[in-house]
């Protein structure tokens, strides 16, 4: 067994997604299959060994020797194989051999796209992090950045979803990525793209280029765009499940039924009602689908508990959801959007029910990922209408998945229509979340941008909104309107006169929304003022101070640019000054704590007596977390 802690040098040139690696003292890392057998630290092994991990799966082995070579990495495996330790083990390590301490600053980064996915992240680094002398913080948003902006400078390791890590990086005075020596983006794919893209390129530029970049998903990207605007170094793609004969895990058993969309409450009540002892992920693409499925079926009581987990509920919901669904034994169903789509680990999940089509293969495979995880097995149904039974088919064929058609059996049709019906006669509430469930549902189908699966005109809105319970369908206005650009008003889709609901606040669905712009140049009011020539005038021109000779004053558009470059050259000066300060208090106050704890030793004989464990009360969003060495030179 190589010694732990000797760091592996030298790399096999051309290495293939992990299958050779010999290093500098000639001990090779290829065949390893247990995490013993790896360099990595006592204080990690330990901590793995009590969470009881000690086989490698298939990606750990591929990744690790790569990882903890120093090495940038593209890692792709199945869903639900491990990946989170593939990275998690050579951060820590990385931060261990540099000797990284709690006054070093920020070392590592995990960059997830999701908050229950940056929870789950933070509290596996918890697990196998807790015996090293390092500090970790989650910062996931949802509630005030003040608290947060107390501790940050301080932390070592920061999980964190995009937006609020540009925040810090914008806001929090003194915030510091510069050291940065290792960044991880956990469902890399899904952080690259177009949703995330702005946030992303604005957090790469501020930190250092020269880094170990780490980037892990199910479905991972290539784009060597992509690659770019990371910066990274001669990666290693590791894919190990690419010549695998399907992308999905071997005991997930995938099926599929076609219905049609005025059958899916019938079907997705029949399903829960027969599967009560079942533990149940169901998919709807929008968040106000879930919000009204799941306020009606809760009034229904099909027998199981009902949990709900989308992008606009608030953070602490959000959380409870999550925990309450991940301690579920037995049965328990969670309708979810997409937000629950990528990464979560709930523990044994039988069933995920893709009640509405998922927008492509990827998000296809991360869904039904959710259950058959690790070394379990798992089923996953999905729903699929008449229009896009031969598109979606086509692509799940292509991308090798295997599924069956199974027909739904006559005899357990159990309608849930007209108690749906009944319910929202009477509560006028429910009827408002049913109608906006219709309209949203809709509008997703309309923007969805694979028209050879997802055909709006080709939807029966009207059959359908009689099935949710309402009277008839609500009209829709933004079908006509896009009528023109490949979405047709035909069918039973009918166009008139409301306006469209608003967009969905989801996290995954948000790249879809219209981007609003603020354009200087244009004139906000309708009415329009016109010079001596009858020229129009730009927007607030008719203000302006005009000097004898006819050009404008200074303080005119003409000077502007220069007087608003002064200022702007000034204030940066102001904040490069402030920021110098806030600094050198900065390293004066550490300096000082140093001088304290090191006097303070010197008094108590030399003994270290820090508390093991540190964190703030549960119901805090900010969970702060500083690990402690409980005895120095444990380390051979
Ligand atoms: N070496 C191991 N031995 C035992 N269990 C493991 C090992 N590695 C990971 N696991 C467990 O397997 C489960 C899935 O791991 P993880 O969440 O990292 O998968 P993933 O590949 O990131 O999945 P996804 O693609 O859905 O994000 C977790 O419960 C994790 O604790």
């Amino acid at each position: 067994m190589p010694g732990a802690g000797a760091a592996p040098a030298g790399r096999a040139a051309g290495a293939a997604a992990g299958a050779t690696e010999a290093h500098a003292n000639g001990v090779s890392y290829a065949d390893t299959r247990r995490f013993d057998e790896l360099p990595v630290s006592r204080y990690t092994l330990d901590a793995l060994r009590e969470a009881k991990f000690v086989a490698l799966t298939a990606i750990q082995r591929a990744a690790l020797p790569h990882a903890l070579a120093g090495r940038d990495v593209l890692g792709a495996a199945k869903t639900g194989s491990g990946k989170t330790l593939a990275f998690l083990v050579p951060l820590l390590e990385k931060l261990f051999r540099l000797r990284w301490g709690r006054y070093d600053g920020l070392g590592a980064l995990v960059i997830s796209p999701t908050r229950e996915l940056a929870v789950q992240i933070f509290n596996e680094l918890r697990r196998v992090g807790a015996r090293h002398d390092l500090s970790a913080g989650l910062l996931i948003g949802g509630k005030g950045v003040r608290e947060e902006q107390e501790r940050v400078n301080a932390l070592n390791i920061l999980v964190c979803t995009p937006g609020r890590l540009l925040q810090h990086m914008d806001e929090t005075p003194g915030f510091e990525a510069g050291g940065l020596q290792v960044l991880v983006l956990d469902e890399a794919d899904r952080i690259l793209d177009m949703g995330f893209a702005a946030t992303v390129n604005a957090i790469v530029e501020n930190l250092p280029r020269a880094r170990q970049t780490l980037l892990f998903s199910a479905t991972q990207t290539r784009s060597v765009a992509d690659l770019a605007r990371l910066s990274l170094r001669a990666p290693e793609f590791i894919a190990v499940h690419a010549e695998a004969a399907a992308p999905t895990p071997v005991k997930l058993q995938q099926v599929y039924v076609v219905c049609e969309l005025h059958e899916k409450m019938d079907v997705l009540w029949a399903f829960i009602k027969s599967h009560l002892n079942a533990k149940t992920v169901v998919f709807l693409s929008t968040c106000k689908q879930v919000k009204f499925v799941y306020e009606a079926l809760r009034r229904l009581r099909p027998g199981a508990p009902l949990r709900c987990l989308h992008g606009s509920m608030k953070q602490l919901k959000r959380m409870a959801a999550f925990y309450d669904f991940s301690q579920a034994r037995g049965g328990a169903v969670l309708l979810a959007t997409d937000i629950a789509a990528r990464g979560l680990d709930f523990p044994t999940v039988d069933w995920v029910v893709q009640a509405d089509c998922p927008e492509d293969v990827a998000a296809y495979i991360h869904r039904a990922g959710r259950t058959a995880r690790y070394v379990s097995g798992g089923r996953a149904l999905l729903l699929l209408l008449p229009s896009e039974r031969e598109g979606m088919l086509a692509a799940l064929a292509a991308a090798r998945v295997p599924i069956r058609q199974i027909r739904l059996n006559p005899s357990k049709a159990q309608p849930v229509t007209p108690a749906l019906q009944a319910l929202l006669s009477k509560n006028a509430e429910l009827k408002e979340l049913a109608q906006r469930a219709l309209v949203a549902y809709l509008r997703s189908v309309f923007l969805q941008p694979d028209r050879k699966v997802f055909d709006v005109a080709a939807l029966p809105a009207a059959q359908y909104a009689l099935s949710l319970g309402l009277p008839s369908a609500p009209q829709l206005r933004f079908l006509d309107h896009d009528a023109g650009e490949g979405g047709s008003n035909g069918g039973d889709v009918h166009g008139t006169g409301a306006a469209p609901a608003p967009a969905e606040e989801d996290d995954v669905r948000r790249r879809k929304k219209r981007r609003l712009r603020i354009q200087p140049g244009r004139a906000s009011g309708s009415r329009v003022v016109f010079d001596e020539g009858g020229a129009p005038l730009p927007p607030l021109a008719q203000l302006a101070v005009v000097r004898d000779d006819g050009a404008p004053d200074a303080g005119e558009p003409a000077n502007a640019a220069e007087r608003f470059g002064a200022a702007a050259a000034e204030l940066r000066a102001r904040d490069a000054a402030d920021a110098a300060a806030y600094r050198a208090r900065r390293r004066q106050r550490v300096a000082d704590m140093k001088a304290r704890a090191k006097a303070r030793a010197a008094e108590e004989g030399g003994a270290r007596s820090y508390p093991r464990f540190w964190r703030l009360p549960k119901e805090r969003t900010v969970l702060c977390h500083h690990f402690h060495v409980a005895e120095p030179g444990l380390v051979k």
